[in-house]
């Protein structure tokens, strides 16, 4: 389970414009266990950065994240292990083929051979790797690359999963296989965190959907629950009405 409390994060003023990014302002929820939840805002909301913050990449300025009940900030390395993470940079090393680069994460995680082998062959299989799996990643289709790193990030079986924009740029097919992927995921009890910017995504996926617009929560809840507090029936108007504009709106 993952609590996001009262998060907030600046960045200086770079270039002309020296006015502070107010990127995530107050932002609060749980993720539980067994569900997936959904951070929904668009371009520029503080989706990256309140991620950024779960997964220990970036201390916020104020509020706190506790992650299976420890809090991040007194004990990262404890929570590290327990966290699978598909950063916005992708970042795999080329040189290496994707079973190399998943078998480098395993082995920094202190993982026995045979066990990265047993793991790397279930994450293969349930991400249809097979084909490329033994090929070196320079060249590899964004959706290669990006299986790669989710494969990678989920060797070592953690319990929570976050995931940045994990369907960016792929295709009808590969996005529905993704889908199957995290819905297993929550059905072995995980706690998945991802973000997206397309309202038809989270809402085919999520259990609960974190509205985020200009770095702060407009609202949470289920489908249902969104629709209602929006005063909607209509999820796409729901939508809208939350976020103030049409942003994200189409795939
Ligand atoms: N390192 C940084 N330095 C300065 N400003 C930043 C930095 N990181 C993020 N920002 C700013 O913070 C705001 C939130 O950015 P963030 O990347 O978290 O949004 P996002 O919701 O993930 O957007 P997108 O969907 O476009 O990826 C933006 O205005 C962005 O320009």
């Amino acid at each position: 389970m993952i609590v996001a409390e009262h998060l907030r994060k600046t960045f200086p003023g770079r270039g002309k414009d020296k006015n502070p990014v107010i990127a995530v302002d107050d932002v609060g929820f749980t993720a539980h266990d067994g569900q997936i939840t959904g951070l929904l805002g668009p371009n520029g909301a503080g989706k990256t950065t309140t991620l950024r913050m779960l997964y220990t990449l970036m201390a916020p300025e104020s509020g706190r994240v506790v992650v299976d009940g420890i809090d991040v900030a007194a004990d990262p390395e404890r929570v590290r292990r327990n966290l699978g993470v598909l950063p916005d940079a992708r970042g795999v090393y080329k040189r290496l083929t994707a079973r190399e680069n998943i078998d480098y994460f395993g082995e920094l995680h202190g993982m026995p051979a045979d066990a990265i082998a047993q793991r790397t062959a279930k994450l293969a299989a349930a991400l249809q790797m097979e084909d490329f799996l033994d090929r070196a990643t320079e060249g590899f289709s964004q959706g290669q690359r990006t299986k790669t790193a989710i494969a990678r990030a989920l060797i070592h079986d953690p319990r929570n999963v976050i995931l940045d924009e994990p369907t960016n740029g792929l295709d009808v097919m590969t996005t529905r296989g993704l889908r199957g992927f995290l819905k297993e995921l929550r059905d072995e009890g995980r706690c998945v965190i991802f973000s997206s910017h397309i309202m038809q995504e989270v809402a085919a996926l999520c259990d609960r959907i974190v509205v985020i617009a200009h770095g702060k929560v407009v609202a949470q809840g289920s489908t249902d629950e969104l629709r209602e507090q929006a005063g909607e029936t209509n999820l796409e108007d729901a939508f809208v009405k939350l976020i103030g504009s049409e942003e994200g709106l189409h795939a």
